[in-house]
């Protein structure tokens, strides 16, 4: 039987009701296994002839040993089927069962000791629960069996954070079990200086305490919010992280509402790098899609670049944030929006190994906003604010959690692949009053002096 020790990867069973403490049992099951094992030794010592002194030593001292041996691991083996998993969780889920009375009981004709006929309530079926505990989490899988908590075990999730006094950070629902996945830290907020590594080499982006990802195993990304979600602080945040990166990130803005991205253009190094006129876009998108294909034909044009990526020739990431994207989409004529979709296609489908990436931003998602094989290919989605389900499953693809009312600004769900198997709730990087975007965007960018990056384009 597997020990409890903390970070174990193993499922547990919830017991419901708790093993009762059966001393005298174990005490005499005990003896048993003593008296037993000394008879036998002894029994057995008698029929072995008795030659030289010495023989007889080393056959009693061989004999002692077995013996103590045997009483030792069958003592142990014993005491095992006794053994109560003390654990907090294990304790907090089988209170809940029992507060929440999560077993069904029958009552059995049974005879007392002075023999006459009694009916006693006997537990005939319980919740199947499993948990298991890790570094940093604690999974709490809630069976659903076909019985009458096949229900209840999709709606367990709030008394299950009360029970362990832990927040839940996804959900997971399928026809045989339900799965809560419980932070044993709650995620933390951090500030916008904290976001980007200072491990040269690394493009490892933080979000928050608990969530980080590296940025070439991710590539594309959709960023949803309504008016002030936090969206347009999501990603100047992003845009400052991403130019902090060595080599330094080479952005191009799309901002079609002529909002806060469009003044980039007044800083040195942002020159034709940002478009607000429909013809704008579309020559933009053009020269990426011409520099990505640049790439692959100047590095990726022979065998020796197998495997390799941009990062294998220091090359800098090239990001096109695209703001609006479905309003933009609407408001321009059918031909022009079919020659943007198509560049943004390209990049999304092949742009990954050479370092172009496309960051795409919209109010609310919409099937035909956002064609499902551009939606695929995002690697980051992050829903700001309060959605509706419609909206949430848009962006998620899918609907089995359980999204909780945001308040918090900045506050939404976030799935992160290779990070994350379904939403979690989180909040973008904090930024503090009164920050200066563009004076610290000039800063990172060598106040239009000669930038520091370190490519051959
Ligand atoms: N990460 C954050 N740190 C600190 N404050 C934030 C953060 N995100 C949002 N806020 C607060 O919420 C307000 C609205 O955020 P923001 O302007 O980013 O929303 P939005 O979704 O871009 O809205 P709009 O589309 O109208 O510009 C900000 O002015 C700021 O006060």
């Amino acid at each position: 039987m597997t020990m409890n020790h903390k970070g174990d990867d193993v499922w547990k069973i919830v017991q419901f009701p708790p093993k009762p403490n059966r001393y005298l049992l174990q005490v005499v099951g005990v003896l048993i296994i003593l008296v037993s094992i000394i008879k036998a030794w002894a029994q057995i010592i008698t029929l072995v002839p008795n030659t030289s002194l010495l023989l007889g030593w080393f056959i009693d001292t061989g004999f002692l040993a077995i013996s103590t041996i045997l009483i030792f691991r069958l003592s142990r083996w014993y005491l095992s089927l006794f053994r109560r998993d003390k654990s907090r969780i294990a304790n907090n889920l089988s209170y809940m069962v029992s507060a929440l009375k999560l077993y069904d009981e029958e009552l059995f004709e049974t005879v007392n000791s002075q023999g006459e006929p009694t009916r006693e309530k006997r537990i005939v079926r319980t919740i199947r629960i499993l948990y298991k505990e890790l570094d940093k989490k604690v999974i709490v899988r809630v069976m659903r069996d076909g019985d009458r908590f096949n229900d209840q075990a999709t709606t367990l999730g709030a008394t299950i954070e009360g029970a362990l006094g832990l927040e839940i950070e996804t959900t997971n629902q399928t026809v045989s079990f339900v799965e809560y996945t419980l932070l044993k830290e709650k995620d933390k907020r951090i500030n916008l200086n904290s976001t980007v590594s200072s491990v040269t080499d690394s493009d490892e982006i933080k979000i928050s305490g608990n969530i980080s990802y590296e940025l070439h195993k991710v590539a594309h990304s959709l960023i949803v919010g309504g008016t002030g979600s936090g969206k347009s602080f999501f990603i100047l945040g992003k845009i400052i992280s991403y130019l902090s990166l060595t080599p330094q990130a080479d952005l191009r803005i799309i901002d079609p509402k002529k909002a806060d991205l469009s003044l980039l253009r007044f800083v040195n190094g942002f020159e034709n790098k940002v478009a607000t006129e429909a013809s704008q876009i579309c020559r933009i998108l053009r020269e990426t899609v011409e520099l990505m294909e640049q790439r692959y034909a100047t590095y990726f044009n022979d065998v020796s670049a197998f495997g390799k990526t941009y990062r294998d020739f220091n090359l800098p990431v090239v990001i096109v944030i695209f703001d609006e994207f479905a309003a933009f989409m609407h408001s321009v004529d059918k031909k022009l929006s079919k020659e943007c979709l198509d560049y943004v296609f390209s990049i999304i489908m092949k742009g990954r190994q050479a370092g172009v990436m496309m960051e795409v931003l919209m109010q609310r998602p919409s099937a035909d906003d956002l064609p499902t094989n551009i939606r695929s290919q995002m690697g980051f989605k992050a829903g700001l604010g309060n959605m509706d389900s419609i909206g949430y499953n848009m962006i998620f693809d899918t609907n089995n959690v359980d999204y909780k009312t945001v308040t918090e600004k900045g506050g939404g769900y976030i799935q992160i692949d290779g990070v994350h198997t379904s939403p979690v709730y989180f909040e973008t990087p904090m930024i503090e009053k009164g920050y200066d975007f563009i004076g610290e965007i000039k800063r990172l960018m060598g106040n239009g002096e000669k930038q520091t990056v370190n490519h051959s384009e």
